[in-house]
């Protein structure tokens, strides 16, 4: 569904993104992990065509991406950001209303189906109750879960999510990748909760310092050695006794601070 060759990105005589060649099939969830500043934001900004390649190529579904109009794009991959655009003043029904917007003729009016269909989107992200509050007045939280909302409107064949856990309690974050599971589409996700990377995704990729460190199934990525020399921590890992997903246990200092 979506293949990236030898993807490289540099801004002002820097490389940021050096030589990345992975793919993403049709419902997988692909998560990018890697320890601030590694190239995250930075790699799925050029999968929606927000940072344009210095050399090498993306293609979805056998397309290059600079070959999509606009709209053409918004009507196959959907994007949440870390920070939700806070230049809006506009209700949140107004902002979840715009995940219709490339689907529908232009200039055409909203119908009974497209409000059932905000409503709906709201409902599944705890944010019935507030459809006529103003978007800037929201919580962090609730802003981030307006905008999947928005995204799921969108009916997009991916999800790009920048650490879209970012603002939420441990229950919403939950929530928002189960959610994001149940949509059955392709979904690529950066996060920084390795545990939850590994409870989450099929596959992950491992950046550090603009390149791919390693890619694969969590078991492969999340190796002892591989963190510890990535993210610079101790650490333990093994399986979790209940869900049988991999469990990261940081070395919290304890010896250090003689505890
Ligand atoms: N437009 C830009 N101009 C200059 N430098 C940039 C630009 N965009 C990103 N960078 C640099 O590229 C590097 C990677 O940034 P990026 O935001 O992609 O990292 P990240 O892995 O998402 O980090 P974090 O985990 O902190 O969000 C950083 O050093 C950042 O300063």
């Amino acid at each position: 569904m979506l293949k990236a060759e030898k993807l490289t990105w540099a801004v002002d005589g820097k490389t940021i993104l050096d030589d990345l060649s992975f793919s993403v099939g049709s419902g997988e969830f692909v998560g990018v992990i890697g320890p601030n500043g590694a190239g995250k934001s930075s790699l799925l900004r050029c999968l929606y065509r927000k940072n344009q390649l210095t050399s090498g190529m993306v293609e979805f579904a056998e397309q290059s991406l600079n070959d999509y109009t606009m709209r053409g794009l918004a009507q196959k991959i959907a994007v949440v950001l870390q920070e939700p655009p806070t230049r809006f003043e506009l209700s949140v029904a107004d902002v979840i209303r715009m995940g219709l917007t490339p689907n529908k003729p232009l200039l055409s009016f909203d119908t009974l189906d497209d409000q059932k269909a905000v409503e709906e989107a709201a409902e599944q992200v705890e944010l019935s109750d507030k459809l006529e509050q103003e978007f800037n007045s929201l919580s962090g939280g609730e802003k981030q879960r307006a905008m999947i909302a928005r995204a799921i409107l969108q009916a997009p064949e991916l999800l790009l999510m920048d650490e879209p856990t970012n603002h939420l309690d441990v229950r919403h974050q939950i929530e928002v990748l189960e959610l994001a599971r149940s949509l059955n589409i392709s979904v690529i996700v950066s996060i920084h909760d390795l545990n939850l990377a590994a409870a989450y995704c099929d596959r992950l990729i491992l950046l550090n310092r603009g390149r791919i460190v390693a890619q694969g199934a969590p078991e492969l990525v999340l190796t002892k050695q591989q963190i510890q020399q990535v993210f610079e921590v101790n650490v333990h890992v093994d399986q979790h006794p209940f869900n049988r997903k991999l469990r990261i246990t940081y070395d919290l200092g304890g010896e250090k601070h003689g505890r």
